[in-house]
């Protein structure tokens, strides 16, 4: 049943140093201790940004039970207004605030890099608490996620090619990726190596001329839903998936890193409708947070971490093998999953 008040514990500060809204939202601690990011961005009022760690650290909590962790979900929101400058010092600051807040919280929840923020600013949390991962490597952190979530959506991807096309090769396959930045640049080095026909789309024009070098086709951001293909790789923002532009897509198969595909959760039926297989975001985009956590929290070494990213692999062939069998989406099939885990560690605890 779902609770009126879903979250263990949210808390909002004004930082001492920064005078900035910080908030940490622990959704569920059910599974082990909450973790995901920390996001510095600007918002219209900081009860927006309240809105997006509460919405947020409930989707970590669904990602780390679909990927077998022992993790509950959390998030850290650093709220900037709209016009304050963001100095160099004040980042400082702001950082420097939220790491004696984690601090405060003993381990109840453990952050790393999202929206605004990198590996240099979870250098600056770690110096109040040792639960911020991703620090650069000579710091003794893993560094940028980008790439073990590019190898864990690779691998939803071939899960999902075998299920689609019966072959879980890209060879030839013509795969539109939208979003060129860490993580779709990644995913687009794997499957050019593999002989994939390889299009790739960003708003960031300079992009252009480094996915031509690489030898990609390049399509322009409006036409890259519609672009002709067999597999459509979301890997820029969030709601690109919603009742209007699901009857634009080629592809019978969307996998991609994006957080937040749908606008609503409706839309998942939609794209089932159109017989398009949608591999749930949260899914497909767990490689990174199952490398950190295994690394940085678990202590695996980096093959063993990477081998636990490419069981991606079996838990999307798991997911739509279940979908198919019951008729349920991806997406509801999915959930089912978390909502399993979670309800069989409350009746542990019980
Ligand atoms: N980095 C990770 O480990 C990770 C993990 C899980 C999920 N994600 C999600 O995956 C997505 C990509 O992450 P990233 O780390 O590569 O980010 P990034 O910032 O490195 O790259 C995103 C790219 O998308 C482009 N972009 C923005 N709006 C666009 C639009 N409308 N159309 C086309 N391109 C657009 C940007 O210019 C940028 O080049 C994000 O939604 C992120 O939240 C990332």
């Amino acid at each position: 049943m779902r609770r009126a008040f879903a979250h263990e514990e949210v808390v909002v500060r004004r930082g001492s140093r920064s005078g900035l809204p910080l908030i940490v939202a622990v959704h569920s601690r059910e599974l082990g201790p909450a973790a995901g990011g920390c996001r510095l961005r600007r918002y219209d009022t900081w009860q927006d940004g309240l809105a997006d760690a509460l919405r947020l650290s409930e989707a970590m909590t669904y990602k780390a039970a679909v990927a077998g962790l022992d993790f509950g979900g959390g998030k850290s929101v650093i709220a900037l207004d709209r016009d304050t400058e963001l100095t160099a010092d004040l980042r400082e600051a702001a950082l420097a605030d939220l790491g004696e807040l984690i601090a405060s919280l003993q381990g109840a929840y453990r952050a790393g890099p999202d929206i605004g923020t990198g590996p240099e600013d979870m250098a600056v949390l770690r110096r109040f608490s040792p639960h911020a991962y991703c620090a650069p490597e000579e710091l003794g952190g893993v560094g940028s996620s980008g790439g073990p979530t590019a190898t864990g959506v690779l691998a939803a991807l071939r899960a999902g090619a075998q299920h689609v096309f019966g072959s879980a090769s890209c060879t030839g396959r013509t795969v539109v990726i939208s979003g060129f930045g860490s993580v779709g640049s990644g995913i687009a080095a794997g499957l050019a190596a593999e002989g994939a026909h390889v299009v790739v789309s960003d708003v960031d024009q300079s992009r252009k001329d480094v996915a031509l070098a690489r030898g990609y086709e390049w399509v322009e951001p409006d036409q890259a839903l519609s672009a002709p293909a067999d597999i459509l790789v979301p890997a820029a923002i969030g709601g690109v998936l919603s009742e209007s532009t699901v009857p634009r897509l080629t592809a019978p198969l969307v996998v991609g890193p994006a957080n937040n595909q749908l606008t609503e959760d409706s839309v998942a039926d939609a794209l089932a409708e159109r017989g398009i297989v949608w591999i749930p975001d949260y899914v497909a985009s767990a490689g990174g947070v199952v490398y950190v956590l295994s690394r940085e929290a678990e202590g695996y070494s980096h093959e063993a971490a990477d081998k636990r990213v490419q069981t991606i692999a079996e838990t999307v062939t798991h997911i739509l093998d279940l979908a198919s069998t019951t008729g349920a989406t991806p997406f509801r099939t999915a959930q089912q999953i978390a909502e399993h885990r979670l309800a069989a560690a409350r009746s542990r605890v019980a």
